[in-house]
């Protein structure tokens, strides 16, 4: 929606300045826009009165659907495709009923009909972005610049929809906080002189104040994107946001309030259910593809699934025991209790990559994805007869090494953990060599494995929080998919990674020590990467023709696995 937006906004729509415009459709993966000068000519109409200017989703070979902008005066032909379809399913347009019919006059400000439309139908943008705002935390008021710890108990009577004069944050409506610069701040500085504005508005999918509960962010960001995800879209969720400013606790959540990503596991296999593939003999391969083992190799890898579980037995500390105890409490208890920081949480999601079936390979096919709803049971466009199979796995990004959180840790003091590499299929698209990708078969099994997971991060005490994480957790889901269970030669994988992104901060608030620095160090500049991949991508949409902006995704290891996600492929 944000592209079509864009794309809308610039010239291309202003030289049609008299008639009407008629917008077919509008869904941010599928819609096609179309511009023309009269208001739904007929087939000669359209051909007498001039160039029309599209703005469409083309095929490529792949399947995917990358936009285009053409300007064309269509034949008959042309005219009655975008007509009757189809859209990027494969389905009739038809799909679109009236509803989607709107005319207005070109003059007017295009953005305004598609921000309507946009709220109408906010799950269909591919990229969204939801800011939430923390209630205050004990002690905080009394912060100074240089900081102490500031991990305490939270403060309730300060939560509220809009903040107090202090906070600096005030959410205007449900999409847009305007930030006041703090007096200590350079912005606030220069804009005493004059150079800078005081306030700055920004725009946001969704803005949650500090009283929001875990549940209704979960039911209101999160939902939408697993039924997307189930119904074969591979989506990405990342938390971003200064250290401290609760990313984990939306992500992970704590005993009494879980996060998403327990949330997330539960209603997987909520939808899931009996619906599992029974056999062993499936493993993912690649980014997005599925390979069928022989039977000593279904051995090979049950061993290593009971060797990872085992390592919960072994637990010592107190912190993976009360994580999974927490864990497994907030799956039972969906019930929760409810000066500012805050937090960004993203959500992109896009088609699956096909990928065409390798022999020598041993891989199943990938097929096209379809945009089809999900309901809690199994979605309503799969068959009866549609098997899962549900792998996970964990992984962190440390000092721009990769490490498998489900490998056990060395115990002996020389011995360092493997890093592992980054590695690309046929299709361009980055997985993690090697990663331990396990299969479960209950949310208690995904979530043991969080708990594994969880003992492995490296957690390191800094001055900001006790409990700051200093690496980027990418914690995955791939649902292999097919279409029945004597059949398990047609299979579509999609994958879900939730992203805890470690906390963007200044070296002058972290200890001063080497080791604290240069974690500070590749964690700013890796995040940096992220926000320089986004502009550019932002950039090259809104950019006419062929020159693009190159995308720097090789400049850090979690831009480069993100890639294929930005990207949409
Ligand atoms: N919405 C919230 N409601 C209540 N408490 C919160 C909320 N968000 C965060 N907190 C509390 O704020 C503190 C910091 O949160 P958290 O550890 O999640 O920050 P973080 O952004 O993940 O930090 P880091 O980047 O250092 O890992 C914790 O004590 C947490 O319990």
């Amino acid at each position: 929606m944000d592209l079509l937006c864009s794309l809308a906004s610039g010239s291309i729509v202003a030289p049609l300045a008299t008639g009407h415009c008629l917008v077919i459709s509008l869904n941010g993966r599928s819609g096609i826009l179309m511009v023309c000068p009269s208001n739904v000519p007929d087939d000669g109409q359209a051909r007498r009165s001039g160039p029309l200017v599209w703005i469409g989703l083309k095929q490529r070979r792949d399947g995917l659907h990358t936009p285009q902008i053409q300007c064309c005066r269509p034949s008959r032909q042309t005219l009655l495709r975008a007509r009757a379809g189809p859209d990027v399913s494969g389905a009739p347009l038809r799909r679109y009923s009236t509803e989607y019919l709107h005319t207005f006059d070109p003059r007017k400000n295009l953005n305004d009909l598609f921000q309507s439309a946009a709220e109408e139908d906010v799950r269909m943008e591919n990229l969204r972005v939801y800011l939430r705002l923390r209630p205050s935390l004990a002690g905080e008021m009394q912060q100074d610049e240089v900081g102490h710890s500031l991990a305490g108990e939270v403060d309730h009577s300060l939560a509220g929809e809009v903040q107090d004069e202090d906070t600096q944050v005030h959410i205007t409506d449900a999409r847009s906080v305007i930030l006041t610069a703090p007096s200590c701040s350079n912005t606030f500085k220069n804009s005493v002189r004059g150079i800078t504005k005081l306030t700055h508005k920004f725009t946001f999918t969704h803005v949650y104040g500090p009283a929001t509960t875990q549940e209704e962010l979960f039911q209101s960001s999160t939902f939408g994107l697993i039924t997307d995800f189930i119904s074969g879209q591979n989506c990405l969720l990342f938390t971003y946001g200064a250290t401290n400013s609760g990313k984990t606790f939306t992500v992970q959540g704590t005993q009494e309030d879980a996060g998403l990503l327990p949330r997330t596991v539960q209603h997987i296999f909520t939808v899931v259910g009996e619906h599992q593939y029974p056999k062993n003999d499936l493993k993912p391969k690649f980014s997005c593809n599925v390979t069928r083992l022989e039977e000593q190799d279904v051995l090979k890898e049950e061993e290593k699934r009971e060797s990872i579980f085992k390592i919960t037995s072994n637990l010592t500390t107190t912190l993976s025991q009360s994580t999974m105890s927490f864990l497994k409490a907030s799956i039972c208890d969906d019930t929760v209790n409810s000066s500012v920081q805050f937090s960004e949480t993203s959500t992109i999601s896009h088609n699956t990559t096909e990928a065409a079936v390798s022999p020598a390979l041993d891989s199943f096919n990938t097929t096209n994805t379809t945009n089809t709803t999900t309901n809690t049971t199994q979605d309503s466009a799969s068959p009866a007869t549609t098997i899962y199979a549900v792998f996970i796995s964990f992984a962190e990004i440390y000092n721009e090494y990769i490490f498998d959180l489900l490998e056990k840790m060395p115990t002996s003091k020389g011995n360092k953990r493997n890093p592992l590499m980054l590695g690309e299929d046929y299709n361009g698209s980055v997985y993690i060599k090697g990663l331990n990708e396990v299969r479960v078969r209950t949310p208690e099994e995904a979530l043991q494995l969080v708990s594994i997971g969880r003992q492995n991060l490296h957690f390191a005490a800094t001055r900001l929080n006790h409990h700051s994480s200093r690496s980027h957790c990418i914690f995955t889901v791939k649902l292999v998919r097919l279409a029945d269970a004597d059949n398990p030669h047609v299979a579509r994988v999609s994958v879900l990674s939730l992203c805890d992104l470690a906390g963007a901060e200044r070296a002058a608030k972290t200890s001063s020590s080497h080791d604290r620095l240069k974690e500070s160090g590749n964690i700013n500049t890796s995040l940096l990467t992220l926000s320089r991949c986004i502009e550019a991508l932002r950039c090259n949409q809104a950019q006419k023709g062929s020159k693009k902006m190159p995308v720097p995704y090789r400049d850090s290891k979690l831009t480069r696995l993100f890639q294929s996600f930005l990207l949409g492929g």
